[in-house]
């Protein structure tokens, strides 16, 4: 049965949490008394349908549905998840727990975005406090996996490990904070680094753009895979941590930081800041910029999915609970995906190598159908190609739905053919076609071999359906 979210709070953040239910399958149901939610939503979820699909390589489940209401207890009625995202106030976040608490399921979980509020806070003058927790989420949330899920000792083990399950099978990454404080981890390590900032800039010592090369060029980089502590490792030697605290601990001390000191944010400071940003970004509009960032970041979390590291390895994981289970009629349908900007090049359109990586996909999934799987693999067997053909027919583009429609056309002995056609999902013409002939192969000896007989027996079964068919 498909699940209903509610987003009570449609700007940002709300947006980018619409954007991530709909696009798992989830419906979603908003509200938000400003006239222009509906657009504002709109246009996320448009960002987030060309991104959010990139990351992976098969189609994400069935959108779910989308609508907007207006009123709170119209949209929160009959949600098993309501995410709040209305603006930083604890007043008015308070306010909105009564007034949804007496329409929502009790059994609801009620997840906060706040950046910097306890969950002890909230739940404060809640009729029951015990259905609200923190999840706090990083912008764009369509793309970014960590949720910061903060809760108190009022949150039972139970709603805390269904809150946790319900946020992992979105391909978020829940960091369970089970001892709340103001900000919770993430943000607090922001605000060190942005009050650095504010001070150089104020200070004279560098601009905006300086210092985001600073960032981008350097530790943000080490940061977007290994973190903190695991850099600083690595950055100890052989000697590893110890040493590595015993060098530079004694500069914690020394007036490099001004650590909790804040400058003045006077009107002067601000304009100065506006300036530098404008000067650095201003050719671009902010929806640019989203792009610019979102195709970063997929190519990034691309990356480290080939690595299985990080987020990399979350979304691989992820990816393995939709993957979808092959019918053994022909045309199998072996891909369903997104093209990911990565695989266009400099003449606009997808790059003739990733064809063959398609048609590769294609041939692993009939593989995996036909029990030549991970483990069969391990178990050192598997089928290497001898030839594959491609017939390059029409262009593809970054963002289009494809599949590729796969026949067996001969599996004998230690022989496997296939042929197999690529589509645009959405109108149907063909893209490309490919003829694969593919050899079993002793991973040991690399020698071929005949496959090992349940392999083989559904390779010839296959092989002589699709040509009866
Ligand atoms: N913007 C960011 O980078 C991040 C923000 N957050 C948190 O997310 C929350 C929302 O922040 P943003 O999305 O940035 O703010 P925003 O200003 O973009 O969106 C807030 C939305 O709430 C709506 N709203 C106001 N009163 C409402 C009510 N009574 N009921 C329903 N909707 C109402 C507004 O019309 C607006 O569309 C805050 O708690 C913030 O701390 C969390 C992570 C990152
Ligand atoms: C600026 N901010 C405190 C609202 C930022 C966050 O809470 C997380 C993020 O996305 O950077």
């Amino acid at each position: 049965m498909t699940k209903t979210a509610a987003i009570i709070g449609g700007g940002v953040i709300g947006g980018g949490w619409a954007a991530r239910f709909l696009l798992n399958g989830w419906d979603v149901r908003v509200f938000d008394p400003d006239p222009e939610a509906e657009r504002k939503i709109n246009e996320v979820l448009g960002n987030a349908r060309h991104a959010l699909p990139m990351l992976y390589d098969i189609a994400l489940p069935r959108e779910g549905r989308l609508s907007f209401h207006a009123s709170m207890s119209e949209a929160v009625a009959g949600a098993s998840w309501i995410q709040e995202s209305v603006p930083e106030r604890l007043a008015l976040k308070r306010k909105v727990y009564q007034t949804l608490q007496e329409h929502c399921d009790a059994g609801a979980i009620i997840g906060s975005s706040t950046s910097g509020f306890k969950p002890s806070e909230l739940q404060g003058c809640a009729t029951r406090p015990e259905q609200i927790v923190v999840t706090h989420p990083f912008n764009p949330v369509y793309l970014l996996p960590l949720i910061e899920l903060v809760t108190t000792d009022k949150n039972s083990a139970g709603l805390v490990a269904r809150a946790s399950d319900t946020l992992t099978a979105l391909g978020l990454y829940p960091l369970h904070v089970n001892k709340e404080i103001d900000a919770h981890i993430a943000d607090r390590f922001l605000e060190a680094v942005w009050r650095e900032a504010l001070w150089l800039i104020k200070d004279g010592i560098a601009t905006t753009e300086e210092i985001d090369n600073a960032i981008r060029y350097g530790f943000g980089l080490r940061w977007g895979q290994m973190g903190l502590f695991e850099t600083y490792r690595v950055a100890g030697g052989e000697a590893g941590m110890k040493h590595f605290i015993d060098q530079f601990g004694p500069c914690l001390s020394w007036p490099w930081t001004k650590l909790m000191d804040v400058p003045e944010l006077t009107d002067e400071l601000a304009q100065m800041i506006a300036d530098q940003s404008d000067a650095q970004s201003g050719h671009l509009s902010i929806r640019e910029l989203e792009r610019k960032r979102d195709n970063n970041l997929i190519a990034m979390m691309r990356a480290l999915r080939q690595q299985g590291n990080a987020a990399g390895r979350l979304i691989n994981d992820h990816q393995v609970t939709f993957r979808p289970v092959l019918s053994d009629d022909p045309p199998i349908i072996s891909v369903r995906r997104v093209i990911p900007a990565d695989w266009t090049d400099y003449n606009g359109h997808m790059n003739e190598g990733r064809y063959g990586q398609l048609f590769s996909d294609a041939a692993d999934a009939v593989m995996t159908h036909v029990g030549a799987d991970a483990a069969y693999i391990e178990a050192g067997n598997s089928y290497f190609t001898a030839e594959i053909t491609i017939k390059f027919l029409a262009e593809a583009q970054a963002g289009e739905h494809v599949i590729v429609e796969t026949r067996v056309t001969e599996g004998a002995g230690k022989k496997l053919r296939c042929y197999h056609e690529m589509k645009r999902e959405n109108d149907g013409e063909l893209l490309a076609t490919s003829d694969q002939f593919m050899l079993h192969v002793n991973l040991e000896t690399r020698k071929s071999c005949d496959p090992l007989p349940e392999v083989l027996a559904r390779v010839e079964a296959l092989a002589t359906l699709h040509k009866e068919a």
